[in-house]
């Protein structure tokens, strides 16, 4: 017989509750990668991300939470995903390579003074790791979002934060509420802003 939904929420459960006290390890990598994004927002720069599948999804959301709002009012934030653009995602893929998708871009977007945000679970897809590589080598902040192992993602970003599975699914969930935290502080930063 097949376990049924309970049994796998029962599941889900403990394999977070069993990951709780790891996550709270990533503390000092998460104030790391917000002090990049709020000074890189501070400095008139932009944080740019990147990822596949679920990743992309996440990618979205966490531009999308600085450009709309995230919990609290303040100033819309400059913020933007590489894996939305379907005419630059298949002009990229179709005539150099699918690595190449968020590279190229990053290339042309990417400035010093920027943070780019790279989601891989498991750190190792090529085009988010060729995207960390050229933003890092254009001057920009870059940050790794990955599982336990980091991957090569892990060594070509200036700040990883590794959520401690090797699951997919287990990491990319860690993975929003880790973005979350970065919203939560990005918007500490910038509520106390005078509004235009
Ligand atoms: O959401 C899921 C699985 O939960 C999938 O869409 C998953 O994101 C895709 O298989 C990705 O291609 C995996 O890439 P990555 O996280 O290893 O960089
Ligand atoms: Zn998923």
């Amino acid at each position: 017989m097949t376990p049924g939904a309970e049994t796998h929420l029962r599941r889900y459960i403990d394999r977070h509750r069993q990951a709780l006290d790891l996550l709270g390890q990533l503390a000092p990598d998460v104030e790391a990668a917000a002090r990049a994004c709020v000074e890189a927002l501070r400095g008139g720069g932009k944080l740019i991300t990147c990822g596949n599948g679920g990743s992309a999804a996440d990618a979205q959301h966490f531009a999308a939470e600085l450009t709309g709002r995230y919990r609290r009012e303040r100033r819309p934030l400059a913020a933007l995903a590489l894996t939305t653009d379907s005419s630059a995602l298949t002009c990229i893929g179709n005539d150099y390579a699918f690595e190449e998708v968020f590279a190229r871009q990053a290339e042309a977007l990417a400035q010093p003074g920027d943070v780019l945000v790279g989601i891989t679970t498991s750190g190792s897809s090529a085009n988010v790791v060729r995207a960390l590589d050229v933003a890092r080598a254009r001057g920009a902040f870059t940050i790794a979002l990955t599982g336990e192992s980091g991957g090569q993602a892990a060594r070509s970003a200036h700040v990883t934060l590794r959520a401690p599975s090797d699951r997919t699914a287990h990491i990319q969930e860690m993975h929003i509420l880790l973005i979350h935290v970065l919203c939560e502080t990005i918007d500490d930063a910038f509520v106390e802003e005078p509004q235009e």
